[in-house]
């Protein structure tokens, strides 16, 4: 724990340092819960003592507070009040919230919410922000918003899926790895997704890597089809099919696709996007019901998740076991599951990995944090890299990179998830600090390929 608490202290320091310009002589508060999380502020407390810091700890629940830490504190002439002198909090530099960590459940209570409802110091958290759901992030009342969030040994799901309330995350190597055990949620890096990119080999023709099929766009939105079907080519080497209403607007953008009217003479594909811009009426309806029974993977975005929520025996029409994609975003995943009793509340994981369940697909939840479950309960989520990808068609292009990897082959749970991933690194080279659009992200996708692959033996 000292060990813990005295990376605490560090950053501590710097962030007095940072934003005071020194650390002698400034003030702190410490806000201490009855655990061990209030047991690391309070030692952080002692350490920032000697560093000539004022520190005033301020007990929740003064008969449990850790008492190892508490004596290390007076030891160290740090003050010590209750709750009930929260105006202490008024005049400092800097407050660490050792509220609660690991062993929390749910929002702060009353006592410790009123605490920190009177906070306007920066806060450094020590290991999470109290009040967020360590293992899912979810906030559903009261919780704490931090600058910085001081974790030990390795992250935990709560700094992914709730990156905004921990502010910069920064890891203390306190000798605990193999403790640890496996994450429950799968986080990618550039190698998960650069190592596995799908590249032709010396015996690959067009037609071995894998042809996506799209099934998008109408005579009103025959843009969407133009990004979809620019996706995918973009992504991989194997050939793209398109077939739906929009095919001189799609082969005029992309002139090495092969168009036809209809997904019946479409010819084979090795998997199938449908959805974006497909409209929500008799038409697009017979389209998905014809992809769906066309026994390959399949990636249904946008109108195709309205179709479904509409319908939902369209689901009749897919082949048992033949892998299923979707992509909501909030308004479609609530369309969708509702009529099958699963809510999107805080908890967006628990959500996800109940409707990808319920419906045997893998759902992709799209939001600030990507999460995609598996129907086997596998669970990844993907931060962004920013805002620029809210804009126009970007969902568009997500589910042509989605389907030219499951056309490759590959697992759906990682084909949609290294799609994510290569899609926020796509929007963030197109964007470059600037607006950008969903046919720049499209023209930045090889680029992403190739920052992904840095340093990858092609095969
Ligand atoms: N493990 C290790 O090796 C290491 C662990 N370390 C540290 O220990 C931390 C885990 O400590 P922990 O297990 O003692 O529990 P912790 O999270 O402090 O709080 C539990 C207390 O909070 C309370 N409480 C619960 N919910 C609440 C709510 N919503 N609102 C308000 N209060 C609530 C609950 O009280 P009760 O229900 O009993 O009233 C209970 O007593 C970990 O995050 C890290 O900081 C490091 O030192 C490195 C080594
Ligand atoms: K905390």
């Amino acid at each position: 724990m000292r060990r813990a608490a005295y990376g605490v202290a560090t950053h501590a320091a710097e962030m007095l340092a940072g934003h005071t310009g020194g650390v002698a002589g400034r003030r702190m508060a410490l806000l201490v819960g009855a655990g061990n999380n209030g047991g690391d502020a309070l030692w952080a407390g002692a350490f920032l003592r000697r560093r000539g810091v004022g520190v005033t700890a301020v007990l929740l629940a003064p008969e449990r507070a850790h008492a190892e830490g508490l004596a290390a504190l007076r030891r160290a002439r740090g003050r010590v009040v209750t709750a009930e002198h929260a105006q202490v909090l008024d005049d400092v530099d800097l407050v660490i919230d050792g509220i609660v960590g690991l062993s929390a459940r749910g929002p702060l209570r009353p006592d410790a919410a009123a605490l920190v409802d009177r906070v306007t110091a920066p806060v450094l958290a020590v290991d999470l922000p109290s009040g967020v759901d360590p293992d899912t992030g979810a906030v559903d009342g009261p919780a704490v918003h931090a600058d910085v969030t001081v974790t030990f040994g390795c992250r935990k799901p709560v700094h992914v899926l709730a990156e905004s309330r921990c502010g910069t995350t920064v890891l203390v190597d306190i000798g605990l790895r193999p403790e640890l055990g496996e994450p429950d949620i799968v986080v990618l890096d550039r190698v998960d997704v650069g190592a596995e990119w799908p590249v032709p080999g010396p015996r690959d023709d067009k037609y071995s890597q894998g042809v996506t099929g799209v099934a998008a766009g109408s005579a009103t939105y025959p843009g969407a089809a133009v990004l979809t079907v620019g996706a995918a080519v973009s992504a991989t080497s194997g050939m793209v099919r398109y077939a739906g209403p929009a095919g001189d607007e799609v082969r005029a953008a992309w002139p090495e696709i092969v168009a036809t009217g209809s997904v019946a003479d479409a010819g084979r594909v090795q998997a199938w996007v449908v959805g974006p811009g497909l409209g929500t009426g008799k038409a697009g309806r017979d389209t998905l019901a014809e992809v769906l029974a066309g026994g390959v993977p399949t990636c249904v975005d946008a109108d195709g998740i309205s179709l479904l929520a509409k319908d939902s025996g369209l689901w009749d029409a897919r082949e048992p076991g033949v892998p299923v994609v979707l992509t909501p975003h909030d308004r479609e995943f609530a369309r969708i599951a509702e009529p099958k009793g699963v809510t999107l509340g805080a908890d967006r994981v628990a959500a996800a990995r109940e409707l990808a369940e319920v419906l045997d697909a893998v759902v992709l939840l799209k939001g600030n944090t990507t999460i995609v479950a598996a129907p086997d309960g596998r669970l990844l989520a993907n931060r962004s890299r920013g805002s620029w990808l809210a804009t126009a068609g970007s969902g568009d292009v997500l589910s042509g990179l989605i389907g030219a990897l499951l056309a490759s082959g590959m697992d759906p749970w990682l084909a949609a998830g290294r799609a994510a991933w290569l899609h926020s690194l796509a929007g963030e080279l197109a964007a470059d600090g600037a607006p950008t659009s969903a046919s720049a992200v499209v023209a930045a996708i090889r680029d992403a390929v190739r920052q992904a692959r840095l340093g990858a033996v092609s095969p």
